[in-house]
């Protein structure tokens, strides 16, 4: 296996569950948001700040796209579905393996969402952006896996499960 990418909502753990997946399959971990952060020199917020929500998710996409990686668990951005450049890309490297859980399990995880570094445009609620994104995490997954798990270790276990299963 090549690579494996983690897609789904913010907070979902595609960071948190991916270094620890990284470590069961002894397999490097990236974090594209901490690329993103030293490519731009500021914190994600401020990036999204400076650069606004499309200009962020066109940067997003390129910095996915110039991703050539192997045998490492890939946690990109929440957003990293919007833009099909990036999609794509993660779809190339290797499984794309989406994170699932209901929008009231992941209100409860997130804090402060203004701090938090998400595109959300003035108004949106967290289960809007959850409706809207949803469909995208479906299309570009090539597995499934419920993230709703009280334990980070059960969340990794059903990944594991899952990639065997390919
Ligand atoms: N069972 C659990 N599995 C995963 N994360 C959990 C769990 N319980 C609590 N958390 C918390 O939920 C948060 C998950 O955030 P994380 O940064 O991993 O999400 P993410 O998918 O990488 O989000 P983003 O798209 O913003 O990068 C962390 O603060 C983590 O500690
Ligand atoms: O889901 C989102 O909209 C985002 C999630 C973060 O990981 C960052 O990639 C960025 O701040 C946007
Ligand atoms: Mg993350």
């Amino acid at each position: 296996m090549r690579n494996v990418s983690l897609i789904g909502m913010p907070g979902s753990g595609k960071s948190t569950v991916g270094v620890l997946l990284a470590k069961e399959l002894g397999f490097s971990f990236v974090d594209t948001d901490l690329l993103i952060q030293r490519q731009e020199g500021a914190l994600l917020q401020s990036v999204l700040d400076r650069l606004g929500t499309e200009r962020f998710l066109d940067t997003e996409a390129e910095v996915i796209a110039a991703l050539d990686c192997q045998r490492t668990v890939i946690a990109p951005g929440g957003s990293a579905v919007l833009r099909d450049l990036g999609a794509r890309r993660l779809k190339e490297l290797g499984p794309v393996l989406y994170l699932k859980l209901p929008c009231a399990a992941l209100e409860r995880r997130l804090g402060d969402l203004a701090s938090r570094g998400v595109t959300l445009a003035p108004g949106q609620t967290l289960q809007d952006l959850y409706d809207y994104r949803a469909p995208y995490y479906e299309k570009y997954a090539d597995l499934v896996i419920d993230a709703d798990q009280p334990r980070l270790e059960d969340t990794v276990a059903l990944a594991l499960a899952a990639l065997r299963q390919l």
